[in-house]
C-alpha cells in the first residue's frame, strides 16, 4: 500500500532529512514518489537530490494533484502561512502532516478546508537511523485507512506511539528533544574521560556503547529502570558513590526540570500561534485577554 504512495515535505531542514532518509533507506516509498521543497535554499535542494535521488524543487512545481502526504517540516511560526498557501491548492482527501511542535490538529483543521484529513506527529532525529520514537495523533476527520498508512510510513523511522493529543507537549520534552538531552549528557561523560587523558574517539565510543547497552536492556529485559540500576549499584561501591553526587547535585530534578520546560515551551507555541492567528484576523481594538482569544480561536 505504502509503495503508491507519493509524499511531499514542505521544508528541507534537520528534521525532513532524517525523515527521507529512514524512508528511502527502507525502499518503502521509492525516492521518486518523494518530493521536497524549501523556501528558497536552492542549493540545500540540490544537495536533497543528490544525496536521497529525492525530486527537490520548487514549491510552485510540486505535483499537488498527485500527492497523497503533504509533510509539514518548517519551523511552527511559519505554520499559519504553509497551511494558508496550501489550502485552495489541495484536496480534502489528502492528508496534511505536521511535524512541527505545538501545532494542533485544531490549529490545522481552523486554516484548512472544511473536513480536511491532517496527522499531527512528533519524531525525532533519530529517524535518520530507524530509531526515532514518534508520537502519532490523528485529526477529526482522518481516516482509518490513512491513519494505518502514515503509521506504516513512520514504521520505516523506528517505533510508532499513537497517543492522545493532550500528551503531545508532554511526549515532545520526553521524546521529541530527548536526544538532545542524551547528547547533552554524553558530552558531559565524554569530557570526564578526556580531561583524565583518555582518547576523545575512544571515551566516545565507551559512552555510546554504555548508553546503547543500558537502553537495550530496559528494551529486552521484563525489569524497571530503578531495578536494572540496582544491580549495578554494589552497597558502599563506585556506583552509590557516584549516585549520591548526582543525587546532592539534583540530578534528577534537571532531568524533570528539562522535560517538563519543552513541554511547556511546546504549549506555549500553539498558544503564540492561536494569538498571533487572532491578530492576523481581527482589528487590535477587538482583542481581549488570552482566555477570550483562545476560546475564540478554538471555536
Ligand atoms: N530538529 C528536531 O529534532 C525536530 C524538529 N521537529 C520540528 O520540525 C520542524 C523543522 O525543524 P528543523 O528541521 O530542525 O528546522 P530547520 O530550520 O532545519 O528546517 C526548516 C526548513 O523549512 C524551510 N521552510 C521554512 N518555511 C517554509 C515554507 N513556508 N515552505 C516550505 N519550506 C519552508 C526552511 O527553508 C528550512 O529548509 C520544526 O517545526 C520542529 O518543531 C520535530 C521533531 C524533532
Ligand atoms: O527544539 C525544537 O523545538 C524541536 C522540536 C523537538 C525537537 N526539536
Amino acid at each position: 500500500m505504502l509503495r503508491v504512495k507519493t509524499v511531499a515535505f514542505l521544508g528541507a531542514g534537520s528534521m525532513a532529512e532524517s525523515m527521507i532518509s529512514g524512508i528511502v533507506q527502507t525502499g518503502s516509498i521509492p525516492a521518486e514518489r518523494i518530493h521536497v521543497t524549501n523556501r528558497s535554499n536552492q542549493l540545500r535542494l540540490e544537495e536533497m537530490n543528490r544525496v536521497y535521488g529525492v525530486h527537490a524543487v520548487h514549491q510552485d512545481a510540486l505535483p499537488y494533484e498527485e500527492i497523497d502526504f503533504f509533510i509539514l517540516a518548517m519551523k511552527p511560526q511559519g505554520a499559519a502561512d504553509a497551511l494558508d498557501a496550501l489550502k485552495d491548492k489541495i484536496r480534502v482527501d489528502q492528508v496534511v502532516i505536521s511535524v512541527l511542535a505545538g501545532i494542533s490538529t485544531e490549529f490545522m483543521e481552523n486554516h484548512l478546508q472544511l473536513g480536511q484529513q491532517v496527522v499531527r506527529l512528533m519524531p525525532n532525529t533519530s529517524s535518520m537511523i530507524r530509531e526515532s520514537a514518534t508520537a502519532l495523533c490523528p485529526g477529526r476527520h482522518t481516516a482509518m485507512d490513512n491513519v494505518i498508512a502514515v503509521k506504516e510510513l513512520l514504521g520505516c523511522m523506528g517505533k510508532v506511539f499513537l497517543i492522545e493529543e493532550e500528551h503531545m507537549d508532554i511526549f515532545t520534552g520526553i521524546a521529541g528533544s530527548g536526544p538532545a538531552y542524551f547528547y547533552y549528557l554524553m558530552e558531559h561523560m565524554e569530557h570526564a574521560g578526556v580531561k583524565k587523558g583518555m582518547d576523545e574517539a575512544m571515551v566516545r565510543e565507551i559512552v555510546a556503547q554504555t548508553i546503547l547497552g543500558a537502553a537495550k536492556m530496559i528494551m529486552v529485559n521484563d525489569e524497571t529502570p530503578a531495578s536494572l540500576r540496582e544491580k549495578v549499584t554494589s552497597p558502599n561501591g563506585t556506583t552509590a558513590s557516584g549516585l549520591d553526587a548526582l543525587r546532592k547535585n539534583n540530578g534528577g530534578r534537571a532531568i524533570s526540570q528539562a522535560i517538563h520546560h519543552a513541554a511547556k515551551r511546546s504549549k506555549e507555541l500553539n498558544e503564540e500561534m492561536a494569538v498571533a492567528y487572532i491578530k492576523s484576523t481581527n482589528p487590535p481594538r477587538e482583542m481581549g485577554n488570552f482566555s477570550t482569544i483562545k476560546g475564540r480561536c478554538m471555536s
